[in-house]
């Protein structure tokens, strides 16, 4: 998808900019503190309801000070969809695509796949299983269209299992049985979905990796949060017990992980961090690239914050080259972008926005 023109009022330190950025290539550029990683916050509040850094549930941090709520509107995607999202310092938040209130967020993330490299893209590597589940459920959400719903029966029947677990003894066995079954039946194909969507996925990581590294014997393994061997039905029937004594469900996909190794070694234990970064980098394009080839060639929109930190100039061509191949919306933040102009092919499909004081140039002028 792409963003066609975005409008931010009241995010951090920008009071109120309008920006129409360009179909592929978006640089913006400022000193310290001046905003940019905002603006970049706001396309994700845009396309999220959420921002990727702020922790805060009730939006104190993101909202500018002396404002009760922030807006960020846009027109996204081939038909200029008018999507506006508000949140308030009381923690509402409203969401509207075409003049229509939504509630789940989950419409505004189907219409534009945007993926997140800055400093906590770390993760992938060094941070918790769900980190990593969330990045394949992140591609599977958005090459399957039934997935969401075996998402949603899995979550939903696990916490009504947890629920009736959490007394310590079962007082219901008809109602246990029955969120166990359903619980085993969802979350087996929810599995499915992962496993294909992984394999897929591996050979256009495999090939953008090498692009970027000369790393050898790099592997990524999918674990299920269950015995392979066994169905989860079976697994599930003979630990109830150890369920019941421990008050929650101890096996199923909300134990799944992606193991990624070098040789023997987990990778995060053994590689550079220039290095980590390039493999994160390798995994988050190659969704972009898994989006495009099997879901009738679909946009990613890239959100890249510093991405010359920690990367040398040559590393940092060949990930900007990969991006410009590829058919994407690209934002990156940088503190001076001479360098980082240098390293597209095709100037012409550059926009440079200025960004001091929380003020955008480069922006409409309306
Ligand atoms: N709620 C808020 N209200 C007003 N200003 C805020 C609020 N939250 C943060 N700020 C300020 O807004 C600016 C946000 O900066 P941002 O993180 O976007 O900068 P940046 O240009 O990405 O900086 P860097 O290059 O250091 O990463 C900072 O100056 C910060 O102090």
């Amino acid at each position: 998808m792409t963003i066609h023109r975005l409008h931010i009022q009241g995010v951090r330190n920008i009071s109120d900019a309008r920006l129409e950025p360009a179909y592929f290539v978006n640089i913006v550029f400022g000193d310290n503190g001046s905003g940019k990683t905002s603006v970049l916050e706001s396309i994700h509040i845009l396309t999220h309801g959420r921002s990727f850094r702020s922790t805060s549930s009730k939006n104190t941090t993101l909202i500018q000070q002396g404002l009760h709520a922030l807006t960020v509107y846009g027109e996204i995607g081939e038909i200029h969809n008018h999507v506006g999202v508000s949140k308030a310092v009381d923690g509402v938040n409203q969401i509207k695509i075409s003049g229509e209130k939504v509630t789940a967020v989950s419409e505004l993330a189907k219409l534009s796949p945007v993926q997140i490299i800055d400093a906590q893209a770390f993760d992938l590597l060094t941070g918790s299983p769900a980190v990593r589940r969330q990045f394949l459920d992140w591609g599977v959400f958005h090459v399957e269209h039934g997935f969401l719903n075996v998402w949603q029966r899995v979550q939903k029947a696990l916490k009504n299992r947890n629920s009736l677990l959490r007394s310590g003894k079962i007082t219901d066995p008809i109602q246990m049985s029955a969120w166990t079954r359903e619980f085993a039946s969802a979350a087996e194909r929810l599995d499915e979905y992962r496993q294909q969507y992984l394999e897929r996925f591996k050979q256009q990581f495999v090939d953008i990796l090498a692009k970027l590294t000369d790393l050898d014997d790099f592997s990524l393994s999918y674990h299920r949060g269950w015995d392979k061997a066994r169905s989860l039905l079976d697994v599930l029937g003979a630990s109830e017990d150890v369920d019941i004594k421990t008050g929650f469900t101890h096996s199923g996909p909300q134990r799944a992980d992606i193991r990624i190794k070098l040789g023997k070694h987990n990778a995060a234990d053994i590689l550079s961090r220039g290095q980590q970064k390039l493999v994160v980098i390798a995994m988050k394009l190659a969704q972009g690239a898994h989006l495009q080839t099997f879901k009738e060639h679909k946009r990613c929109i890239f959100l890249l914050d510093d991405l010359p930190a920690e990367l040398d100039s040559n590393h940092t061509h060949k990930v900007c080259q990969i991006l410009e191949q590829m058919d994407a919306q690209v934002f990156l933040t940088c503190v001076e972008p001479g360098e980082l102009l240098e390293f597209w092919n095709n100037k012409d499909q550059i926009k440079m926005f200025h960004v001091k004081h929380g003020q955008v140039s480069g922006e409409l002028d309306e």
